[in-house]
């Protein structure tokens, strides 16, 4: 686990919303976030993993709050942030970490699975980042967008859907950089290589194990390290950073060939 850079209490007073928050790299940085003082606010479809998840976090003393919202649907994210006014936990930062795909040829992936993977991982990001600027465009409030897409620089073979829809993201990033700086908000993106999490459950070993025997650094990137580069966007410290999406991959944007995913 790396060592924190970031000093105590540095989001004191600030709500971090955090989609996907439940598990994985969304709780990782759920942790990180309230560890340094922030009030977090998962959401995800699961309630019982996100009971869990908000239990374990107030048992180290952070302030937790959970809301089960499936991101693909509009009045659910709509209603999400009417809740959050109610509740008075409107945020200052969103991280759009929810996401996720399955692994085929693209021969193989209908029209009804690439919708589905468009759905969540483009759509649903961009529904969750209407909804909070908003929020903050009422309330005349800044903030900062943080989207969790993958390592796609040279395309994601197997992965078709995904590396199609958070191309979308990526570039939504950029634009709303340029639109939303008006409103006090910054918009960035964090894009991982291979993270160890349960997720990965899905995709093959072997190849994940050659796939990452592939790059300069030829290891797993940790939940904690993807939620430290959030935790740096958010922070005081990239004030002046605004559309960038910044590789977290082990070099692997260097080496010029992207991994067959396949499933198991
Ligand atoms: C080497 C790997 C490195 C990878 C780095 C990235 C890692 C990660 O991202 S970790 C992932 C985090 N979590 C996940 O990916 C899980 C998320 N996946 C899902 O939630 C779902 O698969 C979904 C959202 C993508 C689709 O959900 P849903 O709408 O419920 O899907 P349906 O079951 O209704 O199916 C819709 C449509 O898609 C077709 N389909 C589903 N699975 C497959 C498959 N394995 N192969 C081919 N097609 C599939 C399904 O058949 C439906 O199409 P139609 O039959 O035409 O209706
Ligand atoms: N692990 C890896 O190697 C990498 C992961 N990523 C991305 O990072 C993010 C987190 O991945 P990881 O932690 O590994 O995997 P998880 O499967 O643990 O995280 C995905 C999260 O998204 C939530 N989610 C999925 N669909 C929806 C939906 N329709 N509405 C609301 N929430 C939803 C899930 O909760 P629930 O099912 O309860 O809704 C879950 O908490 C994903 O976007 C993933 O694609 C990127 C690069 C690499």
């Amino acid at each position: 686990m790396p060592t924190s850079i970031f000093r105590p209490q540095l989001f004191s007073g600030r709500t971090v919303l955090i989609s996907g928050g439940g598990s994985g790299i969304g709780f990782a940085i759920a942790s990180l976030f309230g560890e340094l003082g922030a009030r977090v606010v998962l959401t995800a479809r699961n309630r019982a993993r996100l009971d869990q998840a908000t239990g374990t976090l107030t048992e180290r003393g952070i302030e937790a709050f959970a809301y089960d919202i499936n991101i693909r649907n509009e009045g659910e994210v709509e209603a999400l942030f009417e809740q959050l006014d109610a509740d008075a936990l409107q945020p200052d930062v969103l991280i759009n970490n929810a996401g996720g795909q399955f692994a085929a040829p693209a021969l193989d992936i209908s029209p009804n699975g690439f919708r589905a993977v468009v759905d969540l991982n483009l759509t649903g990001t961009w529904l969750m980042c209407g909804a909070f600027a908003r929020s903050a465009q009422r309330r005349e409030h800044g903030g900062r967008i943080v989207n969790i897409v993958l390592a796609l620089d040279s395309g994601i073979p197997g992965m078709a859907h995904a590396a199609a829809a958070r191309a979308g993201v990526v570039n939504l990033t950029k634009t709303l950089a340029w639109e939303w700086a008006p409103l006090g908000l910054t918009v960035n993106a964090v894009a991982p290589g291979i993270v160890r999490t349960d997720a990965l459950s899905q995709y093959d070993d072997a190849q994940l194990r050659a796939d990452v025997a592939a790059l300069p650094l030829p290891r797993m990137a940790e939940p904690e390290e993807v939620a430290q580069a959030v935790a740096y966007l958010a922070s005081p410290a990239a004030s002046y950073i605004t559309g960038v999406t910044l590789a977290l991959d082990g070099g692997e944007h260097l080496t010029g060939a992207t991994p067959q995913h396949a499933a198991p």
